[in-house]
């Protein structure tokens, strides 16, 4: 999987920020939203443009609009949320898919529990949103769906990713032969007994939305 981690100061204070453990809900979804954009921004660099031409008050102008198949961005519920209106603003035309999944607490396994995707993904750009790439599994889930249904083209935005999940990744699609690209704010240390990311931001879903 190619990763890119943004590399700007912004980006790493408003990290640091959702970090800390005394951010509030409030102050954590607004940081979120803040800091999924500037990663969108990195993340859409390759999305898919037309050429037009367009009249200025003064004479005609070459430039570009989002082409069609206009891209499908896809937050993992519940977590994934919290970015989708961070993404959303940055591409307006974009539709959006959901896929609910939850990791097992014990078995750090991912169940899916609710999907709402276009059946025929060929040749849509997609985006998939997901705060937290730990192990892996969620990913590699949601990523498979999407394989499954045709799409070619598949970006991961996560905040924060740890080494396990990028192996795990690798391992997993290693002969698809599909490019999947992740656009993060920092890559971490490793993953904790619990399959925690350390140092993390904890739980990312119980933080933007309270423990249910
Ligand atoms: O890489 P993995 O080991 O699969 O873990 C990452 C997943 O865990 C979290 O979701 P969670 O299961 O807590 O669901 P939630 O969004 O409803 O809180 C997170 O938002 C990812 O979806
Ligand atoms: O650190 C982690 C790992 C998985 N899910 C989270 O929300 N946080
Ligand atoms: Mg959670």
């Amino acid at each position: 999987m190619e990763t890119l981690v943004v590399d700007h100061p912004l980006v790493a204070h408003k990290l640091t920020t959702l970090r800390d453990v005394r951010t509030d809900s409030p102050t954590f979804r607004r940081l979120a939203d803040e800091l999924v954009t500037l990663l969108a921004y990195e993340a859409t660099r390759d999305v898919r443009v037309a050429d037009v031409t367009v009249q200025t008050p003064v004479a005609p102008a070459h430039g570009v609009r989002m082409a069609k198949p206009y891209p499908l961005v896809v937050p993992i519920l519940r977590a994934g949320l919290g970015m989708l209106d961070g993404m959303t603003r940055l591409l307006p035309t974009a539709e959006v898919g959901f896929l609910g999944m939850i990791r097992d607490e014990e078995t750090l396994l991912a169940e899916t529990y609710a999907t709402r995707l276009p059946d025929d993904l060929s040749g849509r750009q997609c985006y998939v949103l997901d705060p937290m790439l730990a192990t892996g599994g969620t990913l590699a889930a949601a990523v498979q769906f999407l394989f499954d249904r045709g799409a070619v083209d598949v970006t991961a935005i996560c905040l924060l990713a740890a080494p396990e999940g990028l192996a795990y990744m690798d391992k997993v699609f290693a002969n698809s032969g599909r490019p999947i690209r992740l656009v993060t704010a920092a890559v971490d240390d490793q993953l904790n007994d619990s399959g925690y990311i350390v140092p993390g931001l904890g739980d990312a879903g119980d933080r933007l939305y309270g423990v249910v």
